[in-house]
């Protein structure tokens, strides 16, 4: 992970140490099930987890020896373990261990995700009720299109993240699967049960067909939806890119005292978070990829997803963590210019009308195809003379009276279903 993304308390759930301990956590659940079952003598599960050793620089002698990362576990765990010894990691193979493990921490790591998403969804509330009913352009394909609400554009960012927050339950579901079931899935040398019981002291539930490993669509599934996460912070990003652009100067990032925007031009004040963070969820994309990749693995398994997962999880992770935590920094500190959105409402002299314009036309008997020549006629000549659209259509349009004319011309009438649409939410 680069260290520059890399967030307390995400960042401390992937260091080497903790996972060696969740792989003890694991050894120790298995072994405290199979003394429930009477399988073992009772008491040897306490006297391991009493005796066990955590020594980074054995394991790493004992790794380099072996060149089996779970081997060099059990040597460097037991060293120090007397009889009891005989049961660690008894009837288990490696991947018993690393993916429950994993599972677990994976686990962790959602529950850290969810917390920071939840700060993020009532930031967006709270945003969306500020700017509930400030006017601005709605755009299409990047050109005015009809007069909308800020806030109503945040309200949509909410409702996207909302339902994301949901996916993200649903992923950790998906991914608190372990296995304890032996070296090609089938409990040949470690029953049912003590899967069961082991896992249940872990809070995972048993993957209910596993092979050697626990199936990796699980964890494909997992990545995908914090990918998505990700995509709609990319959507938050660039539209604040695009509203901070010189020439529409709508809202703009924070921009701390002392921050510099850039080394040539010191009159500048760049997008440089919205940037990142839109940098961020190309590389949150890639690990789809990877992901979709280790799914397909050989027979029983292999090991080709193993390198590329210790890429995968813990920079997924991390850089989501940040990803959340930058947004909601964003968002708090948000620029907003609504008298740059009042500005820009009327830049096209009230083109942003026509459709209402029509309508009304259609209202008092015009056909559709009249009325729409009509508009556009008009629109056409309001974009050469530089004329408004409304004094244009009090000047050609004879079947509307004056004031219905000056009504159409109203913004209000956009913003008349806020509370409606508003309505439907809850703020969390
Ligand atoms: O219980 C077993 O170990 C069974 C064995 N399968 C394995 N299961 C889990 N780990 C294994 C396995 N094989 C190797 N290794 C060790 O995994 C490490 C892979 O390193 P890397 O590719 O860098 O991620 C690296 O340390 C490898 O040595 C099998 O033969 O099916």
């Amino acid at each position: 992970m680069v260290e520059r993304y890399a967030l307390s308390p995400m960042k401390e759930i992937w260091n080497q140490e903790r996972t060696l301990k969740r792989w003890l956590e694991v050894e120790l659940a298995v072994m405290s099930a199979y003394e429930e079952l009477g399988i073992i003598p009772a008491g040897s599960s306490g006297s391991a987890e009493k005796n066990a050793l955590i020594d980074l620089n054995l394991f790493k002698e004992y790794e380099e020896q072996t060149d089996h990362e779970v081997i060099a576990f059990v040597k460097m765990a037991t060293s120090r373990m007397g009889k009891e010894a005989r049961f660690f990691h008894y009837g288990l193979t490696s991947s018993d261990v690393i993916d429950t493990a994993l599972s677990v921490t994976l686990v962790e790591s959602c529950n850290i995700l969810l917390d920071q998403m939840k700060k993020l969804l009532k930031t967006l509330w709270d945003l969306s009720i500020t700017y509930k009913y400030t006017l601005t352009i709605g755009r299409t394909h990047g050109i005015h299109a009809e007069p909308t609400t800020f806030g109503l554009k945040i309200l949509n960012w909410y409702s996207e993240m909302k339902r994301n927050y949901e996916r993200l339950l649903f992923a950790r579901e998906q991914i608190a699967f372990g296995k304890i079931s032996g070296a090609v899935g089938n409990y040949a040398n470690v029953p049912p049960e003590v899967e069961e019981l082991a896992l249940r002291k872990l809070n995972l539930k048993p993957s209910p067909v596993s092979s050697q490993i626990v199936n990796r669509d699980h964890h494909a599934f997992f990545i995908t939806v914090l990918a998505l996460v990700a995509s709609a912070i990319e959507r938050i990003a660039t539209e604040i890119r695009h509203l901070q652009k010189t020439e529409v100067l709508e809202a703009q990032e924070p921009f701390k005292s002392g921050q510099k925007g850039s080394s040539a031009m010191p009159h500048k004040k760049n997008p440089i978070l919205c940037e990142r963070l839109c940098g961020l969820s190309r590389i949150m994309r890639s690990f789809v990829y990877t992901a979709l990749e280790n799914n397909v693995l050989w027979h029983e398994r292999d090991i080709s997803h193993s390198s590329a997962e210790r890429y995968i999880f813990p920079d997924a992770t991390q850089t989501l963590h940040y990803m959340l935590v930058k947004t909601d920094y964003l968002l708090k500190g948000l620029v907003v210019y609504e008298e740059n959105m009042l500005k820009n409402l009327d830049l096209t002299r009230g083109l942003i009308y026509s459709q209402r314009l029509m309508l009304e036309l259609i209202k008092k008997g015009m056909s559709r195809n009249e009325a729409y020549d009509l508009v556009q006629n008009l629109s056409l000549r309001c974009w050469q003379t530089g004329e408004s659209l409304k004094d244009l259509s009090l000047k050609n349009i004879t079947v509307l009276s004056e004031e219905e004319i000056e009504n159409i011309f109203d913004s209000q009438y956009y913003i008349k279903h806020v509370d409606e649409i508003y309505k439907r939410f809850k703020g969390e």
